[in-house]
Order: C-alpha cells, then structure tokens, then sequence
C-alpha cells in the first residue's frame, strides 16, 4: 500500500524554557492511500496541534511530515503554499466559506488558486456539486444555505483539486444529527467511490465511527488504536465508547 502519509517522532513544544507545554510527544504514524483515519483525544491532548503540523499550517520542533513523498518539514514557505494548494483539502468546523462569494465561486476558487485552467472549472465545479448533491446551492450565497449544506460546498471546496489527503478538523462539530449523518454518508462514498484520503479529528464516537481506523492520543502520545476491519459502523461504535470510557471520559464531556 501506497503511504500517503507518514508521520515520523514528531515532537512540538510551546512556550520557552521556564514554562514550555509538550502538546505532542514522539508520535509517528502512517495513513494509506484511501484510508479514512479518525483521531480522537480528550480536550488539550493535542488533537489540534497534529492536525496544525500536518496542515502545515505550524511547525513540529522535531520529526518528519512526509505526504505524498514530500517531506513537509524542510519545505519554505513559498513552497508550502504551492504544496498546500496541491496535495491538501480542508474541511473546518466552522465552515470558513467567503460570504460576498456564492457557493460556485467559493468552490471555483479553489480551482483559480491552484492554477486550473479556466477551461476545466465550469465542470469540475458542476461534477464535484452534483456528487455531493448541493446543485441547487450554487448560485446561492452561503448565509442563504443550511449547515449541512454548507459543510458539504466545503467539502466540495476541499476535494474539487482532487488532493492527497483531506483533512477535516470536527466536521460535524456544528451540525445536526440528521446533517452530520449525512455529511459523513458523503465522506464514505468520497472514500470509498473515489479513494479520497481522509484525516479527521472529532471528539464525536457517532462521527467517529464513519472511519476504518482511530488513533486515540492522550497527553501528546497516541494511547490506543482501534481498527474497525469487518464491524458494522454500530459495532465499531460500542468500541470506540469503551475506549473512550478506559481514557476516563464519557462521549460528551471529555472528548
Ligand atoms: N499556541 C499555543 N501556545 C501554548 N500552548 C498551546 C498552544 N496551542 C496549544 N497549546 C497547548 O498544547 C496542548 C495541546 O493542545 P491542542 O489544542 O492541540 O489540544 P486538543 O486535543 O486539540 O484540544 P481541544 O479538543 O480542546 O481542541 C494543550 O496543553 C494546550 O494548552
């Protein structure tokens, strides 16, 4: 299998000698091509950080990021920017639509931005809204759309560049349950029909359970793994529950 990530001892400290926070200690892991990986951790474990250096939107103090090939830790920042426009989706809690623009123009964006050809964007937008059935959205602006419409012209805003690897920071965290089922139906299908990539942090065991695979990360290590393999998405998520009951929390406080 085809890594297209690899995460190798990465360390990050904040702050300075007097009163510095370890938020990630020696953590290495590996995300195939078309895998679907949760993450999953207690408040303050170090969830955001993770996802921060493999965003490369900060730094690790040490270690290697090495996605799709490409160590992202010696990359500078013109660089970066270029990478990050190519190899990488994302996909926030909070939306992060442009409101004076409409869902198409959010979405064709993120075309312009890396360079498409004017020629091809008409249609990759028209392909990617038709699969995450939001065509009727696009002429609307994202204050006139629901949540789960917006999460899913995001969606569509993080895979039209069909990147190496999407990355989702608690997607569901701002829907209902009938929009999150449904965005996470779509992430299965992206997953499975297009072989997209996925990293996802959650505190959720329901969103959780859409995944293969969860690394579970307490005090900056990873504490657990859990591998969904031949469970239904309910049976997966019994487990993910007692895993997260062994961690000292219950599915609402402490994740
Ligand atoms: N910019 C920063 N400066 C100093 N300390 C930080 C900074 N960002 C995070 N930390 C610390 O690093 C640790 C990990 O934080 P992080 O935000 O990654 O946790 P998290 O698992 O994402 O938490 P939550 O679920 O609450 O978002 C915490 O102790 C936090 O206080």
């Amino acid at each position: 299998m085809n890594n297209i990530l690899k995460v190798e001892n990465i360390e990050k400290y904040y702050g300075n000698k007097d009163n510095i926070t370890k938020a990630i200690d020696n953590i290495s892991f590996r995300v195939d091509e078309g895998e679907f990986v949760g993450i999953m951790g207690p408040s303050g474990s170090g969830k955001t950080t993770l996802l921060n250096c493999i965003s490369t939107i900060d730094n690790v103090s040490t270690g290697n990021i090495i996605i799709n090939g490409q160590n992202i830790t010696n990359l500078k920042s013109k660089k970066l920017d270029k990478f990050r426009q190519n190899e990488l989706g994302f996909i926030f809690q909070d939306f992060n639509l442009l409101d004076t623009l409409t869902n198409y123009e959010n979405i064709a964006l993120a075309l312009t931005i890396k360079g498409e050809k004017p020629s091809n964007i008409d249609s990759k937008v028209k392909e990617v809204a038709k699969y995450l059935e939001i065509e009727k959205a696009l002429n609307k602006y994202p204050y006139q759309i629901s949540g789960g419409q917006k999460q899913r012209v995001a969606s569509a805003r993080a895979i039209v560049t069909n990147p190496s690897l999407v990355l989702a920071d608690e997607p569901t965290g701002a829907l209902d349950s009938k929009s999150a089922r449904l965005l996470l139906e779509r992430f299965e299908s992206l997953n499975e029909d297009l072989k997209t990539t996925i990293l996802m942090v959650t505190h959720d065991a329901f969103t959780a359970s859409y995944a293969h695979r969860i690394l579970f990360i307490k005090d900056g290590k990873i504490f657990s793994e859990l591998v969904r393999g031949s469970d239904t998405r309910k049976e997966f998520f019994n487990r993910i529950i007692e895993v997260i009951t062994l961690l000292g929390g219950d599915d609402n406080d402490v994740f």
